[in-house]
């Protein structure tokens, strides 16, 4: 088992240019991520899925990627090939993304599907594919796998589509984690059980957890750190949102819901004092 303070995945100015536009939509984003919880939040557009993206290698042709660093477990991730990079994908790092309607194959029943995944990457027989598959959907407590195994993904709810996503993605128990809005596809009264879940499982397998939301307040609940995101940069780096500073940062506290404390109307984002802190030298 590795400390948890190793780094496993070693960003350094990553930037990411769509052919089709003039700016940038990521720029020069570091980070360094160990065996924890880091939360990339910010709002519609500034960038935060990219960065999952483009670390996974799963952004169109159009965007052009570059980093002065994008190492996983110490090796540079631009240079390998797409075939390298599939291997890699599922089973040494994984992607959860938001609406599990989406993610699944909705041909195939959710037993096929985990126990397809358990052959890949487990390189196990259908037999055994089939029992990891129950295992570990079992692990991430659906109720009567028997049952839930036989059906399709339309037969679930979204709760349960994202906890048979989870099992998929993690049946292999990747060092990575990229879970983009795994939760605001779903009912407000499951996303903290997938939350915990999610918690659960890279914990266990000691793996670290990039988690990219708008919700900054259910970011700082669940993360040890958090980078903001606004225009495609990093604008603050955070472990308390007591500490922030930005404007732009306490823009996107002041406009979250605070349970706590119900307000009749949020705020809205203050561009000038936005535009006038990234102005500043
Ligand atoms: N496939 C694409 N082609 C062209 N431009 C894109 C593509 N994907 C994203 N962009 C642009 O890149 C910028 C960053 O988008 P991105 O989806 O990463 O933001 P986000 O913070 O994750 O927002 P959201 O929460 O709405 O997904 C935006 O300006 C967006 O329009």
């Amino acid at each position: 088992m590795s400390a948890p303070d190793q780094t496993i995945l070693s960003v350094s100015k990553l930037s990411v240019r769509f052919a089709q536009s003039q700016v940038l939509a990521v720029r020069d984003v570091s980070f360094e991520l160990g065996a924890e919880r880091l939360g990339i939040v910010g709002e519609s557009g500034s960038g935060k899925s990219t960065v999952g993206r483009a670390i996974m290698r799963l952004l169109p042709n159009s965007a052009k990627v570059e980093a002065e660093r994008l190492d996983f477990e110490g090796a540079p991730l631009l240079g390998l090939n797409e075939a390298h990079m599939r291997k890699l994908r599922g089973h040494k790092m994984a992607l959860i993304m938001q609406d599990p309607r989406y993610s699944l194959n909705p041909v195939l029943s959710v037993g096929k599907q985990v126990a397809e995944a358990a052959k890949l990457h487990l390189g196990l027989g259908k037999r055994e594919a089939y029992a990891a598959a129950a295992a570990m959907l079992e692990r991430v407590r659906i109720a009567d796998v028997e049952r839930t195994m036989r059906l399709y993904p339309h037969q679930i709810s979204g709760g349960m589509g994202q906890r048979v996503m989870i099992a998929m993605m993690l049946l292999a128990k990747p060092r990575v984690v990229i879970a983009d809005e795994p939760t605001s596809a779903l009912d407000v009264s499951v996303r903290g059980d997938v939350l915990k879940l999610l918690d659960e499982l890279v914990t266990e397998n000691n793996s670290g957890l990039v988690l990219i939301s708008h919700d900054i307040r259910m970011v700082a609940a669940f993360c040890q750190r958090i980078l903001v995101m606004y225009k495609g940069h990093v604008v603050e780096s955070l472990t308390r949102l007591e500490d922030a500073s930005h404007p732009y940062t306490r823009g996107l506290i002041a406009a979250m819901p605070d349970p706590r404390h119900p307000v009749r109307r949020l705020q809205v984002l203050d561009r000038k004092a936005i535009d006038a802190a990234e102005a500043r030298p």
